[in-house]
Parts: C-alpha cells; structure tokens; sequence
C-alpha cells in the first residue's frame, strides 16, 4: 500500500499501488465487516453501487473469500438502480448478478432489488416498502441519531464529477432530509432514471466505503477529501459523512494523485 490507514476528518484513506492490491484490501476489508456484522447481528445488510465498483470486489468469488465468507448471511440491496429491465446491460442487478452473486451461494430472497416490471414511480415506492419491512424486522438495523435504516454497509463508487450512488452535482436530491429514497429522472449521466439513496440513509450506516480509481476521478477525490469550501460543500462525495458510522476510501495512487501532500512512491 502506497499509504494506509492514514485518518484524517474525512474517513480512512487506504492507497494502493495498483488496483490488484485493491482489489484484495477491497475483499478484506468487505469479508471483515461481513463477518463482524453476522456475529454482532446475524446478518448482513449491503447495499452495492453500479460501476466499476463491481469488478474491484471480484477476489470476494475467489479463494479464501468464496469459502470463508458467510454468505448464507448476507442480504443485499443497491444503493442506486437505473430504471432498465434487470437483463439490460445498464442494469445494477444484472452487473452485480454477473460479477458476485450469481458466483457466491448468496441465497435468492436474499436479494432486494428493484422492481423492473412496474413505473419508476411504484418501483420507488415498492423498494422504500421493502427496506420499511426489514427495518421493522431489524433485518436493517435502525439509526440512533434518525430514524433511517442503518445499513451494515453501503459501498459506492464515485464518478468523475463526484456523484456517489445516483446523487449528482446540484440536483435537489441532494437536499432531500425526510425520505429514505429519491426517483431520479434526470440523471446527468445515462440512462436518465434511477433510484437512489438519499444522503440521510448514506450517512445512517455503519460504514460507508467509496471505492475511487484513475487518474480521471484525482480531482474530486481531491475536492471532497481535502474538504475544500467546508462551510459550502457541494460535491456529493464531499457530503458523505457517516454520523456515527466509518468512513473509508479505497483508492490507487493515480485517484490519491491530487491529494494535498500526496507523493507517488517510486
Ligand atoms: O449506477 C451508477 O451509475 C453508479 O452507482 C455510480 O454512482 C457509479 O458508482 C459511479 O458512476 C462510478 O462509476 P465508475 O466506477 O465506473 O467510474
């Protein structure tokens, strides 16, 4: 690791040469907080992004991780779903079928995805029902501080602009402070609809990871790491602040390049 564990205000920052020691930092650090979530609850609620986020969980299907995991365990949802049949190559749950669960003997009514068959509308509304009834449950957990469900852990990605899950620059969705879950119609990248978290159920979980790489995100990381303009932030990767929870960013030397006081080690 080019630099690890380093803290500051803004979460955990875990830099890796390249991203095959990514890659297995990644599948650690997932396989640990699975584990502790399953001892602590009996469960493990996650929720999963879209992007390249995927393929950098990948070692997860492969030894040790395919056998040592509790997998029987895990229950998962998507922090964000764009709104396209589930065989659609832009879909969250076809990217995460493909690459993890259709891998690993996740058990399927285990998986909470979203409704493809109905209106963005109702698939909004029947997605917020689900998370309601496993709150109810406690198969989420609930928040001390709000009354948001508490996600064992949330892992997102983070575009070149420094959208996390679905929640874009200056979009209203951002200010959103009640609901758990927004309908996005008018997403700046496509496709245009999707479903995402709010920040409220981002900044509710016990951990929150966001998983960074190239070059071409060094600037955001950057912008939200170095927490520049503190008293106005507005890059949504900057608003992520687990209230309670921890926050960790997974990046390779190239997205830590713009860091303040970064230096790439030969
Ligand atoms: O559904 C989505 O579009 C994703 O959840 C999105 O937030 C993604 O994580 C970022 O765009 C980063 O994507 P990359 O890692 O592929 O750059």
């Amino acid at each position: 690791m080019a630099h690890s564990g380093v803290n500051n205000d803004r979460g955990e920052l875990r830099i890796h040469e390249n991203l095959d020691e990514l890659k297995t930092d990644l599948a650690d650090y997932i396989a640990e907080v699975s584990e502790a979530a399953v001892k602590e609850r009996g469960v493990f609620a996650v929720a999963l992004s879209g992007g390249s986020l995927i393929s950098l969980m990948g070692k997860l299907c492969e030894a040790p991780y395919n056998k040592t995991v509790d997998w029987s365990k895990w229950h998962i949802f998507w922090a964000d779903e764009r709104l396209v049949p589930k065989n659609h190559s832009d879909s969250n749950y076809k990217l995460a079928k493909d690459g993890l669960f259709s891998k690993v003997p996740i058990v399927p009514s285990h998986v909470h995805s979203i409704n493809d068959s109905v209106s963005a509308e109702e698939a909004a509304d029947g997605y917020m029902f689900v998370i309601r009834q496993l709150v109810k449950t406690r198969l989420v957990s609930v928040s001390d501080v709000s009354d948001c469900p508490k996600f064992d852990l949330i892992l997102l990605g983070m575009g070149p602009d420094g959208h996390v899950a679905s929640l874009f620059p200056n979009h209203s969705a951002l200010k959103e402070t009640n609901e758990w879950i927004s309908l996005i119609t008018d997403s700046s990248t496509p496709p245009p609809e999707r479903i995402t978290f709010t920040l409220p159920v981002i900044n509710s979980a016990s951990n929150v990871a966001i998983v960074a790489t190239g070059e071409i995100k060094a600037e955001a990381v950057h912008l939200a790491i170095n927490n520049v303009e503190p008293d106005r932030p507005s890059l949504p990767a900057q608003l992520v602040q687990p209230a309670q929870g921890k926050l960790v960013w997974f990046l390779d030397k190239q997205a830590a390049s713009k860091l303040d006081g970064f230096r790439i080690s030969e």
